[in-house]
């Protein structure tokens, strides 16, 4: 008998361009909510565009978070159930929208996606990544209703969140193959469009690469579709798979050993070079993923991330522990294979 089914959220409105933030009310209206939002974000967003945001929405509650967590979904989840808020707007980086996304999966309602940095892919995702100990949990929550990422905004952040957000794209390359290989190995199941898709919003991003400059607005729009395109893909999928590969389970290592050093989409920048080295050898294609960073900016050394190169090379032997997910890690990279791939390719 015939038993596969799909079942594909994506955002209704999702909005990108310049001055944007302006039609939030207008974009939230159409969404047919009722009862006063909670606005979730994070120190800078609210400093830089809080107020802006709220002037929307008179009676409107914020939550200001200062770290990712299962703690910070409760605060939310809390001062949502006391402000009896019908919805929540996400305001900020990955920390705040993720820390939305969950906290609205808890109290069943939806949310709302105001970027505020083109500096990683979860601004459209169905995924939710929070940290717990030692591990990094990858949630399935609903995608946002709506998204408006307005370009002003982005293109003013600093300038490496949005080189963190191309790397962020970049890693798609290896995330597909770690999807590929867990089919071929573990019969995991893959999707043809999902992996197209993200395989498709990396190249797209390395072709406009020289357009992608600090300082034009143009390269926060380029960022921010690429974005929403391998966040779509992550939807498709019903999982991360298409973004989110060995290189990322190294960089959730590098966050528990060195917190806070390096941005999330740097750290998977470096990583792929190392990962795409371990998938195909001397003669792959990881020389295209340095230079396809460094003519965006990024970093493509552990030293570039600030990271000294044995906690990088522990991240790599140790980052399978991370979670269930196969990827050409495998059950771990020896530490000489680890030495091999890092130093061949530069990255120590
Ligand atoms: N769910 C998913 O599919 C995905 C989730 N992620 C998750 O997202 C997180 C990474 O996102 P990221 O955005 O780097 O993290 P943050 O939200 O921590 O933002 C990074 C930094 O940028 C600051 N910031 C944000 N906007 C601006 C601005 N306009 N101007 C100046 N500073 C600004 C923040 O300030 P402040 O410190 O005040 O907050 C923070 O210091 C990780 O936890 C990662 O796992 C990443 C990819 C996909
Ligand atoms: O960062 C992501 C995709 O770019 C999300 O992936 P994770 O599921 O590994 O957190
Ligand atoms: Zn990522």
């Amino acid at each position: 008998m015939f038993e596969k089914t799909t079942w594909i959220k994506l955002p209704r409105n999702v909005l990108v361009g310049h001055g944007v933030l302006r039609e939030l009310s207008a974009a939230v209206e159409e969404l047919y909510l009722s009862g006063p939002p909670l606005v979730v974000t994070s120190p800078t967003p609210n400093d830089l565009v809080g107020d802006r945001v709220r002037e929307g929405f008179p009676d409107a509650e914020t939550v200001v978070i200062e770290s990712a967590g299962f703690d910070a979904v409760e605060r939310v989840a809390d001062a949502a159930t006391a402000a009896e808020s019908g919805y929540l707007i996400a305001l900020g980086g990955g920390k705040p929208i993720d820390t939305a996304k969950m906290a609205s999966d808890r109290l069943g309602c939806g949310f709302v996606s105001v970027p505020t940095a083109a500096s990683h892919d979860g601004i459209v995702s169905g995924r939710s990544s929070i940290p717990e100990g030692d591990t990094r949990h990858s949630v399935a929550a609903d995608p946002p209703l709506a998204v408006v990422a307005d370009t002003e905004i982005l293109a003013e952040a600093p300038w490496e969140l949005t080189t963190a957000g191309c790397a962020d794209i970049i890693s798609n390359y290896t995330a597909v193959k770690d999807w590929q290989l867990a089919n071929r190995l573990k019969n995991v199941e893959y999707s043809e469009y999902a992996g197209a898709l993200s395989q498709m919003t990396a190249e797209m991003l390395v072709e406009s690469s020289a357009a992608i400059k600090p300082g034009f607005e143009e390269s926060a729009w380029l960022v921010a579709k690429a974005l929403v395109s391998s966040g779509v893909a992550m939807s498709i999928a019903g999982s991360s798979r298409p973004a989110s590969g060995a290189e990322h389970l190294i960089s959730h290592r590098l966050d528990r050993l060195v917190p806070g050093e390096a941005l999330h989409g740097h750290q998977v920048g470096v990583a792929a070079i190392v990962t795409e080295y371990l998938h195909s050898g001397e003669r792959g294609e990881w020389a295209d993923i340095r230079d396809a960073l460094d003519d965006l900016d990024a970093p493509t050394t552990a030293d570039g991330l600030g990271i000294d190169d044995d906690t990088f090379l522990e991240a790599v032997t140790t980052a399978h522990t991370i979670r269930d997910r196969y990827t050409i890690l495998g059950d771990g990279v020896s530490e000489a294979a680890a030495i091999e791939a890092a130093t061949f390719t530069g990255v120590v």
